[in-house]
């Protein structure tokens, strides 16, 4: 069976990650701008100053993105280029640059597909408190505007967040992104409300422009299952799926928050402030949502946590995804399985547990339309006679279209596949040195690009449809 021609096939990367120029064109200093450069918070230092100067070679990138014959290039905005102190004037040259991309995307046939906030936020209002202040959601619905406007003739694919959980649990709960606060659980899920009414009104405000365009938000898909059918282990795996996947999937969906955890944090005083008019605005905005963005790379292998140990990181390596720590209330952990497999970072690879996981979102949520919006795998790839011979990729990445492909035939609405990453870029935690790209990119060689032999194998794939597969 050939992938539905409806179907895209993309690749992903991220503003920060990718663009470089970060104080170029009258862009504004971001969060990251700064953070990156704590000593010990990234892996030797890296800071995406220059990341792989996606911001000058973009036409260059695109060019080898069409030749891969890539349907759609799902890429972010950095805010701080959009509007430099994060709610006050609009930079001409920002959006003249994105302007200039999505045209390039548009020039070869490239669907653009535009995730408005990945991670980097104007320093202005994280210094003002960041997500726990309800200025940045305000901020947040005027930029997204801003760029509705500025590009919404051309982008008809919007996602609101990238991975809310894991900018909000870093920052403030295991403190390895900004702002770097550690255990602060009143802070996380205050946070965590004010992403998601900033997403609700700017979905309101895109359906009432009429662009006739899809807005939807990505989240983080890592579905818990139990290490074994011990009642104390399936319990904490229960506790882990809510907090971990329904707190974040229920309010966007659903338009609530799910009761098992509403309940906790009221026993806790972790509640956040929110108000009738916020929860209203949750409820409103569920059904408008297109769609559903997963960015799966592993589930999650759960058991009740015996021990009570401080379960805040104690170093950097220790918030890299990898199983093997507690959960941030003490109640489970991860653990790593001795009949699994796993990358050279810790990350288990798992296509069937990404199939079981759809099919538990399916009972959850229904119909609701879904990309797998991001999926690849971390490597150190071999060079061998000057090629990039990055089979496990190739193999990981096949895996897990073929679970898409029986997704799919069982009725799950499965409608795009964006591979991490389009181009070897900066990982937040793991520099250069954790590759997701189907294009190499030579730090030693002032960043020529190469590609890969999984850039021709993705090719291939794209051109038959996955009819091997
Ligand atoms: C932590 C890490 C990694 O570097 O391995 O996970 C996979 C991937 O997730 C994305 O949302 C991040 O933007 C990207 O940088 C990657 O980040």
């Amino acid at each position: 069976m050939r992938f539905p021609k409806d179907f895209l096939f993309g690749a992903a990367s991220a503003s920060y990650q990718v663009e470089g120029a970060w104080n170029e064109d009258g862009k504004g200093v971001s969060n990251w701008d700064l953070f990156s450069k704590i000593p010990g918070k990234t892996f030797e230092a890296t800071n995406g100053d220059v990341a792989v100067d996606h911001y000058h070679r973009y036409k260059e990138d695109v060019k080898l993105m069409a030749e891969m014959g890539l349907e759609s290039y799902r890429f972010s905005v950095s805010w701080a280029r959009i509007i430099p102190d994060g709610d006050g004037e609009i930079n001409p040259k920002g959006i003249e640059f994105y302007n200039n991309l999505i045209d390039e995307c548009l020039h070869y046939g490239i669907v653009p597909f535009v995730t408005l906030y990945h991670w980097d936020l104007p320093q202005p209002l994280e210094a003002n408190g960041g997500w726990t202040n309800k200025r940045t959601t305000d901020a947040f619905v005027k930029y997204a505007n801003v760029c509705f406007k500025a590009f919404g003739d051309r982008v008809k694919h919007w996602i609101t967040f990238n991975e809310t959980v894991i900018f909000c649990g870093h920052g403030y709960l295991l403190g390895a992104h900004p702002p770097g606060i550690l255990s602060d659980p009143k802070k996380y899920f205050q946070a965590t409300h004010n992403v998601f009414t900033a997403h609700a009104r700017a979905v309101s405000d895109y359906k009432k422009m009429k662009q006739f365009g899809e807005i939807g938000i990505t989240h983080v898909f890592n579905p818990a299952f139990s290490i074994d059918n011990n009642a104390e282990n399936e319990k904490a795996t229960y506790h882990a799926n809510q907090y971990s996947t329904a707190w974040y999937y229920d309010p966007i969906l659903l338009g609530t928050y799910p009761e098992y955890v509403v309940k906790q944090l009221a026993e806790k005083g972790w509640t956040p402030e929110w108000t009738a008019e916020e929860l209203d605005i949750l409820k409103v905005a569920a059904p408008q949502n297109d769609f559903i963005g997963l960015n799966y790379y592993q589930p999650q292998r759960v058991a009740k946590n015996d021990v009570q140990e401080d379960s805040t990181p104690k170093s950097r390596e220790q918030s890299t995804g990898a199983p093997g720590n507690a959960s941030f209330d003490g109640v489970y952990k991860t653990v790593k399985m001795a009949d699994k497999v796993y990358t050279k970072w810790g990350w288990e690879i798992s296509a069937e547990g990404f199939l079981e996981g759809l099919r538990m979102l399916k009972v959850a949520y229904g119909d609701v339309k879904m990309y797998i919006t991001e999926n690849g795998i971390g490597d150190e790839d071999p060079i061998i006679q000057d090629e990039i011979v990055d089979i496990p990729r190739i193999k990981y990445i096949e895996e897990h279209l073929k679970a898409v492909k029986k997704g799919i035939l069982e009725g799950i609405n499965l409608k795009g596949y964006y591979a991490w990453s389009v181009i070897d870029l900066l990982s937040w935690l793991n520099g250069y040195k954790k590759q997701y790209g189907f294009i190499y990119v030579d730090h030693t060689n002032n960043l020529a690009r190469k590609k890969k032999l999984s850039f021709h194998w993705y090719k291939q794939m794209i051109a038959t449809r996955g009819e091997e597969l």
